[in-house]
Protein backbone atom coordinates (compact mmCIF):
# COMPACT_ATOMS: atom_id res chain seq x y z
CA UNK A 1 0.00 0.00 0.00
CA UNK A 2 1.11 3.77 -0.83
CA UNK A 3 0.00 6.38 1.33
CA UNK A 4 1.12 9.88 1.14
CA UNK A 5 -0.13 11.47 4.57
CA UNK A 6 -0.35 15.61 3.73
CA UNK A 7 2.57 16.14 1.21
CA UNK A 8 3.46 19.30 0.22
CA UNK A 9 6.62 19.86 -1.77
CA UNK A 10 8.43 22.97 -2.90
CA UNK A 11 11.80 23.66 -4.91
CA UNK A 12 14.21 26.03 -4.66
CA UNK A 13 14.42 29.89 -2.66
CA UNK A 14 12.25 31.48 -2.51
CA UNK A 15 9.81 28.11 -2.68
CA UNK A 16 7.88 27.31 -6.33
CA UNK A 17 5.15 25.12 -4.77
CA UNK A 18 4.53 21.99 -7.14
CA UNK A 19 2.31 20.03 -4.75
CA UNK A 20 0.05 21.07 -1.28
CA UNK A 21 -1.90 19.26 0.89
CA UNK A 22 -1.39 16.08 -0.58
CA UNK A 23 -3.80 12.91 1.21
CA UNK A 24 -3.79 9.71 -1.26
CA UNK A 25 -4.07 6.21 -0.06
CA UNK A 26 -2.94 3.50 -2.94
CA UNK A 27 -4.18 -0.38 -2.14
CA UNK A 28 -2.13 -3.14 -3.19
CA UNK A 29 -3.37 -3.81 -6.80
CA UNK A 30 -5.23 -1.10 -7.66
CA UNK A 31 -4.99 0.80 -10.81
CA UNK A 32 -4.58 4.59 -10.33
CA UNK A 33 -4.62 7.14 -12.82
CA UNK A 34 -3.60 10.83 -12.31
CA UNK A 35 -4.33 13.88 -14.66
CA UNK A 36 -3.78 17.46 -14.36
CA UNK A 37 -2.88 20.48 -16.31
CA UNK A 38 0.59 20.97 -17.59
CA UNK A 39 3.25 21.52 -14.99
CA UNK A 40 0.88 20.60 -12.07
CA UNK A 41 3.02 18.33 -10.08
CA UNK A 42 2.15 14.97 -11.66
CA UNK A 43 6.07 13.93 -12.24
CA UNK A 44 6.82 15.26 -9.47
CA UNK A 45 4.24 13.41 -7.26
CA UNK A 46 5.67 10.02 -9.23
CA UNK A 47 9.47 11.23 -8.16
CA UNK A 48 8.48 11.52 -4.17
CA UNK A 49 7.03 7.99 -4.62
CA UNK A 50 9.71 6.43 -6.06
CA UNK A 51 11.98 8.54 -3.81
CA UNK A 52 13.78 10.51 -6.37
CA UNK A 53 12.66 13.56 -4.12
CA UNK A 54 11.73 13.79 -0.78
CA UNK A 55 9.10 16.37 0.63
CA UNK A 56 9.47 19.64 2.08
CA UNK A 57 6.34 18.38 4.56
CA UNK A 58 4.42 15.67 5.24
CA UNK A 59 4.99 11.74 4.67
CA UNK A 60 5.14 9.10 2.00
CA UNK A 61 5.35 5.31 2.75
CA UNK A 62 5.03 1.73 1.71
CA UNK A 63 3.47 -0.71 3.26
CA UNK A 64 4.22 1.05 6.37
CA UNK A 65 8.23 2.20 5.89
CA UNK A 66 8.90 5.45 4.87
CA UNK A 67 10.01 6.20 1.78
CA UNK A 68 13.78 6.87 2.13
CA UNK A 69 15.46 5.83 -1.09
CA UNK A 70 14.55 4.39 -4.49
CA UNK A 71 13.56 0.72 -4.45
CA UNK A 72 13.38 -2.62 -6.50
CA UNK A 73 10.14 -2.85 -4.72
CA UNK A 74 8.63 0.30 -7.46
CA UNK A 75 9.40 0.46 -10.52
CA UNK A 76 9.69 3.71 -13.32
CA UNK A 77 8.48 4.55 -16.82
CA UNK A 78 10.00 7.93 -17.72
CA UNK A 79 8.00 10.52 -20.36
CA UNK A 80 11.24 9.85 -22.78
CA UNK A 81 12.78 6.54 -22.88
CA UNK A 82 16.01 5.96 -20.90
CA UNK A 83 17.89 3.72 -22.80
CA UNK A 84 21.87 2.31 -22.64
CA UNK A 85 23.37 4.11 -26.37
CA UNK A 86 26.06 0.81 -25.70
CA UNK A 87 23.36 -1.93 -25.22
CA UNK A 88 21.63 -3.43 -28.17
CA UNK A 89 17.35 -3.97 -27.57
CA UNK A 90 17.99 -6.94 -26.47
CA UNK A 91 20.32 -6.33 -23.86
CA UNK A 92 18.30 -2.64 -22.68
CA UNK A 93 15.55 -5.03 -22.29
CA UNK A 94 17.07 -7.54 -20.36
CA UNK A 95 19.00 -5.02 -18.17
CA UNK A 96 17.20 -4.76 -15.15
CA UNK A 97 16.92 -8.76 -15.54
CA UNK A 98 20.41 -9.40 -15.86
CA UNK A 99 21.35 -6.74 -13.16
CA UNK A 100 18.85 -8.51 -10.52
CA UNK A 101 19.59 -12.39 -11.40
CA UNK A 102 23.35 -12.56 -11.91
CA UNK A 103 23.92 -15.76 -13.31
CA UNK A 104 20.58 -17.28 -12.52
CA UNK A 105 19.15 -14.82 -15.50
CA UNK A 106 17.55 -16.70 -18.03
CA UNK A 107 17.04 -14.75 -21.39
CA UNK A 108 13.72 -16.91 -22.24
CA UNK A 109 11.22 -13.79 -20.75
CA UNK A 110 13.49 -11.31 -23.14
CA UNK A 111 12.64 -12.99 -26.04
CA UNK A 112 8.97 -12.91 -25.17
CA UNK A 113 8.76 -9.40 -24.35
CA UNK A 114 10.72 -8.76 -28.03
CA UNK A 115 7.50 -9.95 -29.09
CA UNK A 116 5.01 -8.54 -27.16
CA UNK A 117 6.48 -5.49 -27.64
CA UNK A 118 6.47 -5.64 -31.48
CA UNK A 119 10.52 -5.61 -32.10
CA UNK A 120 11.05 -8.93 -33.77
CA UNK A 121 13.80 -8.21 -35.85
CA UNK A 122 15.48 -5.49 -34.36
CA UNK A 123 16.84 -7.14 -31.16
CA UNK A 124 20.34 -6.32 -32.29
CA UNK A 125 19.72 -2.68 -32.65
CA UNK A 126 20.96 0.35 -30.83
CA UNK A 127 18.57 2.80 -29.80
CA UNK A 128 20.04 5.54 -32.44
CA UNK A 129 18.33 3.18 -34.96
CA UNK A 130 14.79 3.08 -33.56
CA UNK A 131 12.05 5.50 -34.16
CA UNK A 132 10.97 7.22 -30.74
CA UNK A 133 8.16 5.00 -30.51
CA UNK A 134 10.08 1.65 -30.84
CA UNK A 135 12.74 3.24 -28.03
CA UNK A 136 9.96 3.99 -25.88
CA UNK A 137 8.51 0.21 -26.34
CA UNK A 138 11.95 -1.18 -25.07
CA UNK A 139 11.99 1.46 -21.66
CA UNK A 140 8.41 -0.11 -21.20
CA UNK A 141 9.51 -3.25 -21.58
CA UNK A 142 12.48 -2.80 -19.62
CA UNK A 143 9.99 -1.92 -16.37
CA UNK A 144 7.76 -4.87 -17.19
CA UNK A 145 9.83 -7.77 -17.14
CA UNK A 146 10.87 -6.63 -13.23
CA UNK A 147 7.27 -7.29 -12.67
CA UNK A 148 7.83 -5.09 -10.00
CA UNK A 149 5.39 -4.53 -6.69
CA UNK A 150 4.80 -1.02 -7.84
CA UNK A 151 4.76 0.47 -11.51
CA UNK A 152 5.29 4.59 -11.97
CA UNK A 153 4.22 5.41 -15.16
CA UNK A 154 4.67 8.95 -16.16
CA UNK A 155 2.78 9.28 -19.36
CA UNK A 156 4.28 6.21 -20.87
CA UNK A 157 2.38 6.30 -23.99
CA UNK A 158 2.27 9.96 -24.94
CA UNK A 159 5.19 9.25 -27.54
CA UNK A 160 3.60 6.29 -29.61
CA UNK A 161 1.02 6.69 -32.47
CA UNK A 162 -2.51 5.71 -31.79
CA UNK A 163 -2.71 2.02 -32.74
CA UNK A 164 0.61 1.29 -30.91
CA UNK A 165 -0.74 3.04 -27.67
CA UNK A 166 -3.64 1.34 -27.54
CA UNK A 167 -1.71 -2.22 -27.80
CA UNK A 168 0.21 -1.05 -25.13
CA UNK A 169 -2.59 -0.40 -23.24
CA UNK A 170 -3.98 -3.55 -23.64
CA UNK A 171 -0.69 -5.43 -23.14
CA UNK A 172 -0.67 -3.45 -19.69
CA UNK A 173 -4.15 -4.40 -18.62
CA UNK A 174 -3.37 -7.83 -19.41
CA UNK A 175 -0.06 -7.96 -17.04
CA UNK A 176 -2.08 -6.05 -14.41
CA UNK A 177 -4.80 -8.76 -14.47
CA UNK A 178 -1.97 -11.19 -13.55
CA UNK A 179 0.62 -10.01 -11.48
CA UNK A 180 -1.61 -7.37 -10.25
CA UNK A 181 0.83 -4.85 -9.43
CA UNK A 182 -0.02 -1.60 -8.00
CA UNK A 183 0.19 0.89 -10.84
CA UNK A 184 0.20 5.13 -10.78
CA UNK A 185 0.16 6.04 -14.29
CA UNK A 186 0.30 9.76 -15.21
CA UNK A 187 -1.77 10.94 -18.37
CA UNK A 188 -2.82 13.99 -20.27
CA UNK A 189 -5.39 11.41 -21.50
CA UNK A 190 -8.76 11.28 -20.23
CA UNK A 191 -9.84 8.38 -22.28
CA UNK A 192 -6.63 6.70 -21.36
CA UNK A 193 -7.32 7.27 -17.65
CA UNK A 194 -10.62 6.23 -17.47
CA UNK A 195 -10.10 3.63 -19.54
CA UNK A 196 -7.04 1.87 -17.24
CA UNK A 197 -7.90 2.93 -13.99
CA UNK A 198 -9.77 1.87 -11.35
CA UNK A 199 -9.64 5.44 -9.97
CA UNK A 200 -8.43 8.43 -11.13
CA UNK A 201 -7.23 11.59 -9.50
CA UNK A 202 -7.52 15.06 -10.58
CA UNK A 203 -4.99 17.44 -9.81
CA UNK A 204 -5.62 21.62 -9.90
CA UNK A 205 -2.96 23.93 -11.79
CA UNK A 206 0.13 24.18 -9.50
CA UNK A 207 0.42 24.19 -6.68
CA UNK A 208 -1.10 20.83 -7.36
CA UNK A 209 -3.81 19.49 -4.83
CA UNK A 210 -5.98 16.83 -5.22
CA UNK A 211 -9.37 18.42 -6.99
CA UNK A 212 -11.18 15.06 -6.46
CA UNK A 213 -10.94 11.34 -6.72
CA UNK A 214 -13.44 9.42 -9.24
CA UNK A 215 -14.33 5.63 -8.96
CA UNK A 216 -14.14 4.34 -12.15
CA UNK A 217 -17.88 2.48 -12.64
CA UNK A 218 -16.77 0.89 -15.56
CA UNK A 219 -16.62 -3.08 -15.02
CA UNK A 220 -13.38 -5.53 -16.52
CA UNK A 221 -12.40 -6.08 -18.86
CA UNK A 222 -13.22 -3.00 -20.62
CA UNK A 223 -13.94 -2.95 -24.62
CA UNK A 224 -12.15 -0.76 -26.65
CA UNK A 225 -15.42 1.34 -28.08
CA UNK A 226 -16.08 1.88 -24.35
CA UNK A 227 -15.18 5.63 -25.59
CA UNK A 228 -17.98 5.66 -27.06
CA UNK A 229 -20.67 5.18 -24.20
CA UNK A 230 -23.07 7.59 -22.97
CA UNK A 231 -21.77 6.94 -19.20
CA UNK A 232 -18.12 7.39 -20.53
CA UNK A 233 -18.59 10.36 -22.17
CA UNK A 234 -20.34 11.94 -19.09
CA UNK A 235 -17.78 10.91 -17.16
CA UNK A 236 -14.87 12.17 -19.42
CA UNK A 237 -17.22 15.41 -19.18
CA UNK A 238 -17.31 15.75 -15.59
CA UNK A 239 -13.32 15.51 -15.66
CA UNK A 240 -12.49 17.71 -18.28
CA UNK A 241 -14.62 20.31 -16.37
CA UNK A 242 -12.51 19.52 -13.15
CA UNK A 243 -9.34 19.89 -15.17
CA UNK A 244 -10.44 23.17 -16.71
CA UNK A 245 -11.13 24.84 -13.02
CA UNK A 246 -15.20 24.30 -13.03
CA UNK A 247 -17.53 22.61 -10.16
CA UNK A 248 -18.38 19.51 -11.32
CA UNK A 249 -22.14 19.08 -11.08
CA UNK A 250 -23.48 15.14 -10.61
CA UNK A 251 -20.78 12.85 -10.39
CA UNK A 252 -21.04 8.77 -11.34
CA UNK A 253 -19.08 6.59 -9.30
CA UNK A 254 -17.80 9.17 -7.11
CA UNK A 255 -15.07 7.92 -4.62
CA UNK A 256 -15.23 11.00 -1.80
CA UNK A 257 -15.85 14.87 -1.58
CA UNK A 258 -12.95 17.28 -2.05
CA UNK A 259 -12.64 17.68 1.57
CA UNK A 260 -11.04 14.85 2.63
CA UNK A 261 -8.29 15.66 -0.40
CA UNK A 262 -8.78 12.31 -2.11
CA UNK A 263 -8.66 9.40 0.53
N1 LIG B 1 13.94 19.64 -9.91
C1 LIG B 1 13.18 20.74 -10.00
N2 LIG B 1 13.68 21.94 -9.71
C2 LIG B 1 12.92 23.06 -9.77
N3 LIG B 1 11.62 23.07 -10.15
C3 LIG B 1 11.08 21.88 -10.46
C4 LIG B 1 11.82 20.66 -10.41
N4 LIG B 1 11.00 19.65 -10.78
C5 LIG B 1 9.80 20.21 -11.06
N5 LIG B 1 9.85 21.54 -10.87
C6 LIG B 1 8.72 22.47 -11.04
O1 LIG B 1 7.62 21.95 -10.32
C7 LIG B 1 6.42 22.14 -11.05
C8 LIG B 1 5.75 20.80 -11.30
O2 LIG B 1 6.53 20.07 -12.24
P1 LIG B 1 6.13 18.60 -12.73
O3 LIG B 1 7.16 18.19 -13.73
O4 LIG B 1 5.94 17.75 -11.54
O5 LIG B 1 4.74 18.88 -13.42
P2 LIG B 1 3.85 17.92 -14.36
O6 LIG B 1 2.45 18.03 -13.88
O7 LIG B 1 4.45 16.56 -14.40
O8 LIG B 1 4.02 18.64 -15.77
P3 LIG B 1 3.80 18.05 -17.27
O9 LIG B 1 2.38 17.57 -17.32
O10 LIG B 1 4.03 19.24 -18.13
O11 LIG B 1 4.80 16.95 -17.46
C9 LIG B 1 6.80 22.87 -12.34
O12 LIG B 1 6.58 24.26 -12.15
C10 LIG B 1 8.29 22.58 -12.47
O13 LIG B 1 8.95 23.65 -13.12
Amino acid sequence: MIEVRDVDKSFGDPPLWALQGIRLTVQDGEFVTVVGPSGCGKTTLLNLIAGFEFPSAGQLLVNGAPIERPGPDRVVVFQQPTLLPWLTVADNLGFGLRAREGRRFDPAPVDAMVEAMGLQGFERHYPHQLSGGMQQRVAIGRALLLRPAILLMDEPFGALDAETRQEMQRFLLNLWRTDHPTVLFVTHDVDEALLLGDQVVVLSARPGTIVRRISVPFNRPRKWDLVMSREFIELKKQVLKLLRGAPADSWIGEATQGGDNGR
